[in-house]
């Protein structure tokens, strides 16, 4: 999946996508693979995601898992930060704050392979929290592909659904969830939600 340049030094890495992509089984296949070469490595997550395997793993929704330390600020990442790691793994970018894009660019400068995935749209279609701007001063981009549920495309949209109906735009932009309330969804299949949609229909 990822190419094949070589840098010297430090570099980031994104895996964006949809959800159901396959964002976190990459993640955890290069995590192994830096094993396997005998790297140091450390995964982190943001402590919103709290599904499947609980705080302290990374779950793909096929229930893989890695150890991870769980983190509410991305500033806590350089607080928790293992010195002799030359592998830093942090899934569900999404979730954290804007200072993520300055710690991940911090550890690619001083020598580590940073590698962050996370959503690039939320429910509405619309670009998620620091995820542009961590693919922007990235190396490497990986966009991955759900299959859309409804006709079989591949899928870049994620829908929410509410009691089995889209969600209206005001719905929060965080909500964790998985089958439960997302389904993963072409461009042509995404109902997209519209501002004041609701007040529309009741003028
Ligand atoms: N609509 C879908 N399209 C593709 N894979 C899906 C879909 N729904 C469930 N899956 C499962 O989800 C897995 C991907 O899980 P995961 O890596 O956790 O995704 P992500 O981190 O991108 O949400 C796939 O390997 C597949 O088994
Ligand atoms: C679209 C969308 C998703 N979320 C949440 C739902 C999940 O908890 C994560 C994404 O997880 P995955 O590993 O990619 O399956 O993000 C959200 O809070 N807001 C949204 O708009
Ligand atoms: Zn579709």
């Amino acid at each position: 999946m990822s190419g094949s340049f070589q840098v010297s030094g430090g570099w980031m890495e994104v895996v964006a996508g949809s959800m159901f992509s396959g964002k976190t089984e990459e993640l955890l296949r290069r995590v192994r693979r830096a094993t396997i070469a005998r790297k140091r490595v450390q995964v982190f997550k943001s402590h919103l995601d709290d599904r499947y395997a609980g705080l302290w793993n990374v779950s793909s929704h096929d229930r893989r898992t890695f150890e991870a330390i769980p983190v509410d600020s991305s500033s806590q990442i350089l607080l928790r930060l293992d010195p002799m790691a030359q592998v830093i793994a942090i899934d569900e970018a999404q979730f954290l704050d804007a200072g993520i894009v300055q710690v991940a660019s911090s550890l690619a400068d001083r020598g580590r392979r940073v590698i962050l995935a996370g959503i690039d749209s939320d429910f509405r279609g619309e670009p998620f929290g620091p995820m542009p701007q961590l693919m922007a001063v990235a190396e490497m981009v990986d966009k991955l592909h759900a299959i859309c549920v409804l006709c079989g495309s591949p899928a870049s949209r994620n829908q929410r659904l509410i009691g089995g109906k889209p969600a209206p735009y005001d719905s929060p932009t965080i909500m964790v969830g998985a089958a439960d309330s997302y389904e993963a969804r072409c461009r042509a299949c995404h109902i997209v939600p519209r501002p004041n949609e609701g007040q529309q229909q009741l003028l």
